[in-house]
């Protein structure tokens, strides 16, 4: 059963067109020109209960455009969007009952009051059961230290404590539905770890449904086994991590430490390998797997020399996640 159903979305914005000089300038004081700009092109995707997918793409790809139609704040061009039995855009008090969001780049606690009064307040005006509250509250208090920082006002917390508290905070009224638009941006690795460890509860305990969207690969790699990979407005990949990896993940690295040092890099061009690092007695060795694999790299060199050590690298998601913008972009 989905959660969230999505067919054919597109935005449009309308922008004014700006053309340079003076004279432009004055022009287009009496006489206004638009161009249209596709920030959503025609995208289509279903979101069962309970999964967390990373929602990925480069700068500008749409990702924000998409979760605002999602959230309700936009109204889309053309499609449907079903969240929760809903049409957002529509039903936007509704639909805000059900979802929290969160964003790494802007707070939404009251700046000058302490965390505590606006869990009050979020209380208050979600209308959340005392029960419900407490119990909350003691869950938060626990994963993620609240007692720290919860008689601080927001404005004098450091970014990891307020994010911690925007998260306690989107979640109070046990949303089904969480949207996390860069969430661990700029944050230290324990605050990050802690946050993760944070998501991965929620929908463990709770069933929440997760749609997160991030340049951090960390966070798709610890979080997401679904990722959605939107680029100019379209959708170019949907499906499980594990299968964009073997799709893209084919460059590979081997470190090798030998007895003796290493004589020349030159020697390694003889493989089909990408390219060689060599110091002393160290050698890195870059190379795809659809050419050469790791046992005909190593018994090739312990042919040359006695090997003391090594460890074969898988690439890693931000490498294949490159390789695949490259591809797909070679391909326009
Ligand atoms: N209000 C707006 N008016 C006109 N164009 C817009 C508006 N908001 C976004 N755009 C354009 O729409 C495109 C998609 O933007 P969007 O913010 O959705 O991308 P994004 O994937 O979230 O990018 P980022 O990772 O940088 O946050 C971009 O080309 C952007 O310039």
């Amino acid at each position: 059963m989905s959660i969230i159903k999505v067919e054919n979305l597109t935005k449009i914005y309308k922008c004014q067109k700006r053309k340079e000089g003076f004279g432009n300038t004055i022009k287009s004081l009496f006489k206004r020109e638009y161009e249209e700009k596709i920030a959503v092109d025609n995208i289509s995707f279903d979101i069962g209960k309970g999964e967390i997918i990373g929602f990925i793409g480069p700068n500008g790809a749409g990702k924000s455009t998409t979760i605002k139609m999602l959230v309700g704040i936009l109204v889309p061009s053309k499609g449907s969007i079903i969240v929760n039995d809903l049409i957002p855009y529509k039903s936007r008090i509704e639909n805000a009952k059900k979802i929290g969001v969160v964003f790494g780049q802007k707070t939404q606690l009251w700046w000058d009051i302490p965390v505590s009064e606006t869990f009050n307040l979020m209380k208050y005006m979600y209308k959340i059961p005392d029960e419900q509250y407490k119990e909350n509250i003691t869950f938060y208090r626990d994963i993620m230290d609240l007692d720290e920082f919860s008689h601080i006002p927001v404005r004098q917390l450091s970014l990891g404590q307020r994010m911690r508290a925007d998260f306690c905070a989107a979640l109070l009224h046990n949303p089904e539905i969480i949207y996390l638009d860069e969430p661990t941006i700029g944050l230290d690795v324990v605050v990050k770890e802690k946050i993760r460890e944070f998501i991965k509860e929620i929908n463990k305990v709770r069933k929440t449904t997760v749609l997160l969207t991030t340049h951090d690969m960390s966070d798709i790699e610890k979080l997401c086994s679904r990722v959605m990979v939107i680029d100019r407005g379209k959708m170019m990949y949907d499906g499980e991590l594990q299968q964009l990896k073997s799709n893209y993940g084919t460059q590979q690295m081997i470190s090798i430490e030998t007895e003796g040092i290493i004589l020349s890099s030159q020697e390694f061009y003889k493989l089909n390998i990408i390219n060689a690092e060599i110091k002393n007695n160290k050698a890195l060795i870059r190379y795809d797997k659809t050419c050469i694999n790791a046992t005909q790299i190593i018994s090739w060199i312990m042919k040359r020399y006695k090997i003391k050590d090594f460890t074969d690298y898988e690439a890693d998601v931000e490498e294949i996640i490159r390789n695949m913008y490259n591809e797909l972009r070679s391909l326009k």
